[in-house]
C-alpha cells in the first residue's frame, strides 16, 4: 500500500493486481515494476515502453528516468497521439520495434497515455510471443477510470471498433491523477461520461454524489479527482473480478451507451468524436429506448441529460449521423454483443441499475436518434 494514497485491488486470483493512485508518485514506477514484476533490484529489468507525441515529453520521460534509476534496460517507442493509432499498422511497428529491442518473454510492456496508447501497447504485449508481462500508466481521466483496468486490448477494424483484440490483464496499474494537469480538457471532460455511466449503471449514490459536486468536477478539484477515480476503480475492479471474460453478461453492463457510441465512432471517422463524447450521446440514445421499451420515465432520461450538460458534454446525435440510420444499423451487426444478428443493448431501469436487453426491432433503434 502507498502511504498517502489508496490501492485498489483487482481481484483475479493468479492473474490479481493493485491499482496504486496517489498524487505525484509517477517517479516510483521503476521500484513499482520490479514489486510487481516480482524482479528484485540486481535482477535484470527489460522495459518496452509505449507512449504518444502529446506524452512523451511531459510524462514518459519521467517514467523513463525513473526506470533508468531502478536499472532496467528501457527503449521509448513513441506513436502519434489519437484513436487512428488503434491500428493494424502502428501493431506491427511495435512488433518490429520489440524485434530490434530483442525482447524476450520477461520483457516488460510499458503503457503510459491514454486508453489508445493502453488498448494498443496492452494488444501488442497480449500477443508478442504469445504474451508478454504489462503495466498500465493512464495519464487521461478516461484511462484511469476504465480503460487501464480489466485487461480489454485491441484495436479497430476500418468498420468497427475494437474488433480485433485479446483479455490481457496487467500486472499493475499507476494511476498518479498529478498527471492530469497537462490534460486538455476536452479530453478531461470524454472521462467523465464513463464516469457518469458508473452511476448509471451500478451506483445511485455515486450519481447523486457527481450531480452534487459538477463544481469540484468542472475545476479538477484534488479531492473530487480522488473520489472520482477511487470509486470509478472499485466499481470496475468488482464487475471485472464477477466476470473477466464478459461470460456471465455481468460485465456487459460496462458496454451501457456503446452499441450506439461505437457505430457513431466507427461512421464518423475514428477520432473525430471522442469516445467519450460519443458514449455521452450513447447513452441518452440507450436511455431513450429504454423509455420507449416501458422501462424508464423522463426522470431519468433528464437527470442524466442535466449531469452530462452540466460537465459540458454533447447529448444530441449529431446531423450527419441522423441521416445514417441503415449504416448504424450495420455496424451494431458488428458489435460484440450481437449473436445471431441479434442487436442487444445495456437499458436503465431506474438510475444505478441496467440490464441487457435484446430482440429490439430495428424501428425502435433508430427511432431514438432524433
Ligand atoms: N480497454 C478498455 O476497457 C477501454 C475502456 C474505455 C475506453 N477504451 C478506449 O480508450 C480510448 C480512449 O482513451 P482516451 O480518452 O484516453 O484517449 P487517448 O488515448 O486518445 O488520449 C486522449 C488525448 O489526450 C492526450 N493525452 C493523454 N494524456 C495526456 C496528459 N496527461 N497530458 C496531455 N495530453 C494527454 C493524448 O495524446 C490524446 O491526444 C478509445 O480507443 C476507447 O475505445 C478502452
Ligand atoms: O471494460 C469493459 O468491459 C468495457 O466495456 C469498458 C468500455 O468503456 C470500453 O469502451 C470497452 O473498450 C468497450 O469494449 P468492447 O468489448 O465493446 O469493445
Ligand atoms: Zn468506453
Amino acid at each position: 500500500m502507498n502511504p498517502s494514497g489508496q490501492n485498489v485491488r483487482v481481484d483475479l486470483g493468479s492473474r490479481s493486481y493493485d491499482i496504486s493512485i496517489d498524487a505525484g508518485h509517477l517517479p516510483t514506477i521503476g521500484n513499482l515494476t520490479r514489486d510487481w514484476l516480482q524482479r528484485p533490484t540486481g535482477q535484470s529489468l527489460k522495459c518496452f515502453v509505449v507512449t504518444d507525441t502529446n506524452v512523451l515529453q511531459p510524462h514518459a520521460n519521467t517514467v523513463k528516468a525513473a526506470l533508468t534509476e531502478a536499472g532496467a534496460d528501457v527503449r521509448v517507442v513513441c506513436v502519434n497521439a489519437g484513436e487512428a493509432s488503434k491500428c493494424q499498422k502502428e501493431t506491427f511497428e511495435l512488433y518490429d520495434e520489440l524485434v530490434d529491442f530483442k525482447a524476450d518473454r520477461k520483457t516488460a510492456v510499458i503503457a503510459v497515455g491514454g486508453g489508445v496508447v493502453g488498448d494498443l501497447a496492452g494488444f501488442v504485449a497480449a500477443t508478442y510471443a504469445r504474451g508478454l508481462p504489462f503495466v498500465q500508466v493512464p495519464t487521461t481521466l478516461l484511462a484511469m477510470v476504465d480503460s487501464s483496468v480489466g485487461g480489454k486490448t485491441g484495436i479497430n477494424h476500418p468498420q468497427g471498433k475494437n474488433l480485433i483484440g485479446a483479455f490481457h490483464q496487467p500486472q499493475g496499474v499507476l494511476v498518479d491523477t498529478e498527471t492530469l494537469s497537462t490534460l486538455p480538457d476536452r479530453e478531461y471532460r470524454s472521462g467523465l461520461a464513463e464516469v457518469i455511466k458508473y452511476g448509471v449503471i451500478l451506483d445511485a449514490d455515486f450519481f447523486a454524489w457527481l450531480e452534487a459536486n459538477i463544481d469540484g468536477l468542472n475545476n479538477r478539484d484534488p479531492e473530487v479527482l480522488r473520489h472520482v477515480v477511487a470509486r470509478s476503480c472499485e466499481l470496475k475492479a468488482y464487475v471485472v473480478k464477477e466476470d473477466e471474460y464478459e461470460t456471465s453478461g455481468l460485465r456487459a453492463i460496462l458496454n451501457y451507451g456503446h452499441t450506439y457510441a461505437h457505430a457513431f465512432e466507427a461512421l464518423s471517422g475514428y477520432g473525430k468524436l471522442l469516445h467519450g463524447e460519443a458514449v455521452a450521446i450513447g447513452m441518452i440514445c440507450g436511455s431513450k429506448l429504454a423509455k420507449s421499451l416501458g422501462r424508464i420515465g423522463d426522470t431519468e432520461i433528464q437527470r442524466q441529460v442535466d449531469l452530462l450538460k452540466a460537465v459540458n458534454l454533447p447529448v444530441e446525435v449529431p446531423d450527419a449521423m441522423q441521416q445514417k440510420p441503415d449504416e448504424i444499423l450495420n455496424c451494431m451487426l458488428l458489435d460484440k454483443k450481437t449473436v445471431a444478428g441479434d442487436l442487444k443493448f445495456v437499458l436503465p431501469d431506474r438510475i444505478g441499475h441496467v440490464e441487457t436487453i435484446g430482440n429490439i426491432v430495428a424501428e425502435q433503434v433508430v427511432a431514438c436518434l432524433s
